[in-house]
């Protein structure tokens, strides 16, 4: 598979089950930017910097494609210039063929530039008219020349700073003549606060580069600005963190719109029990397995306890138990072990606490492996037995 078909795959796969934007009258909102191990997103003075690997920015310029639009806020189009296309594409796909996302400009006092690149490359073939998102108290000439030149102008409402209402806007940006389904933020800082204030970011997606910037750079949340005190919304993993070349990519879920927001509160989930009763051999010896599980604060792992007792296994016999747990995916395709699943092997203890990683949406079945041996006829019984599956277990948050 090439490095853009898989980006192709896992950008397709991170969309795909995003059906229900958090905004009743807005688009699906994906939030994603790069940032350093120590949160900068950019270097001192706000310089711009390649945080990303070659692998990431193939696939956020995928994901530029899977969306109609792409917003920044003006403090990034007057840092970066940026062009906002999807240009790292796949040998068979051709830049000016695909269909490139509009570029969507926060910028309260129409401080946007004319010679910008966004605003230069919609005049070419294939490329849409920048939109301006602005408010009622813009400069009218200025938005006149920006006009002349192409861009589409639009004031909205905005509050005693300047910062323009992102319900008012996602609601504008659904509706014709724009009729955006699917909206990509990419940043700054600014921009990142505001939409995770709102709480309208559906999908956020955080490439995290294996490098310190310091602490003259741009943090991508600064927790110790007044305006970010108030209580976050929450987000989960959504799928398993991908590693590409350098980076890693975590994207995660708002919680408050997915299904994980229909689980038990923590005070009502401390453990699940299963009980199963497992029969190695009729004649010979039998076990009785008892599993716990118990969430690990916010996160997707589980800790299970696996208890069990053994009955009519002679002293001289040895009893081998082993646990395999596997996705509901390849739950019917046999016990072979899933990597990454460690299997354990209980032998005689009698209980045994391990942790699991149990993503959002994931259901395991769970196996356990009994190899009875006798000792004196050397006879062995072998047998997977399917105890349980646990389906969306809670996570405590
Ligand atoms: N590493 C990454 O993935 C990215 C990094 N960046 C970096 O971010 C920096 C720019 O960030 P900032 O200076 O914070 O500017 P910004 O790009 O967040 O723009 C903020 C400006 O947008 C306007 N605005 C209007 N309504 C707003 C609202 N509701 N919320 C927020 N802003 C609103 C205001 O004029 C505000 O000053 C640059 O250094 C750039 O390189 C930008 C994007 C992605
Ligand atoms: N994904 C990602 N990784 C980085 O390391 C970055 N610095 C950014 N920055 C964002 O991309 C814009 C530049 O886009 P063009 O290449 O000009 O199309 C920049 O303005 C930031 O929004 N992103």
């Amino acid at each position: 598979m090439s490095i853009h078909d898989r980006a192709k795959s896992f950008c397709s796969s991170l969309l795909e089950s995003i059906t229900t934007p958090k905004s009743k009258n807005g688009p699906i909102v994906t939030l994603t930017y790069a940032q350093s191990l120590d949160s900068r997103i950019s270097g001192r003075n706000g310089q711009q910097l390649a945080l990303s690997c070659e692998e990431s920015f193939i696939m956020t310029h995928r994901l530029r494609i899977l969306h109609d639009g792409i917003l920044v806020g003006i403090g990034t189009i007057l840092n970066d210039n940026p062009r906002l296309t999807a240009r790292l594409l796949g040998p068979d796909e051709l830049e000016s063929t695909i269909s490139q996302p509009r570029p969507i400009i926060l910028d309260s006092q129409l401080r946007f530039p004319l010679s910008s690149n966004v605003l230069k490359q919609s005049k070419m073939n294939g490329y849409k008219s920048p939109l301006i998102v602005t408010s009622y108290d813009h400069d009218s000439a200025k938005r006149k020349l920006l006009e002349q030149e192409g861009a589409v102008v639009v004031p909205i409402e905005s509050n005693k700073n300047g910062q323009l209402s992102i319900a008012h806007l996602l609601s504008i940006l659904s509706s014709p003549p724009f009729s955006i389904c699917r909206l990509m933020v990419e940043g700054g800082a600014k921009v990142i606060k505001s939409f995770l204030k709102s709480n309208m970011v559906d999908l956020l997606i955080v490439t995290i580069a294996p490098t310190f910037v310091g602490v003259n750079g741009i943090l991508a949340i600064d927790s110790n600005s007044t305006e970010n005190q108030e209580p976050h919304h929450r987000f989960l993993y959504y799928k398993t963190p991908k590693q590409k070349n350098d980076d890693i990519i975590v994207p995660t879920q708002n919680v408050e719109n997915s299904n994980i927001n229909k689980r038990l509160p923590n005070n009502q989930i401390d453990s699940i029990q299963n009980n199963s009763s497992v029969n190695v051999d009729k004649s010979k010896p039998s076990i009785n397995v008892t599993t716990s599980i118990i969430p690990k604060g916010c996160s997707p792992f589980v800790t299970m306890i696996i208890k069990w007792k053994t009955h009519g296994v002679p002293k001289n016999e040895k009893l081998e138990v082993r646990l395999n747990w596997f996705p509901s995916s390849r739950a019917n395709s046999g016990p072979a072990l899933w990597p990454g699943f460690p299997k354990i092997v209980l032998n005689r203890k009698k209980s045994i606490p391990t942790e699991i990683y149990m993503g959002k949406n994931q259901s395991l079945t769970f196996y356990v492996t009994i190899r009875s041996v006798h000792k004196i006829s050397n006879q062995t019984v072998f047998n997977y037995v399917p105890i349980f599956a646990v389906k969306n277990p809670s996570f405590a948050c």
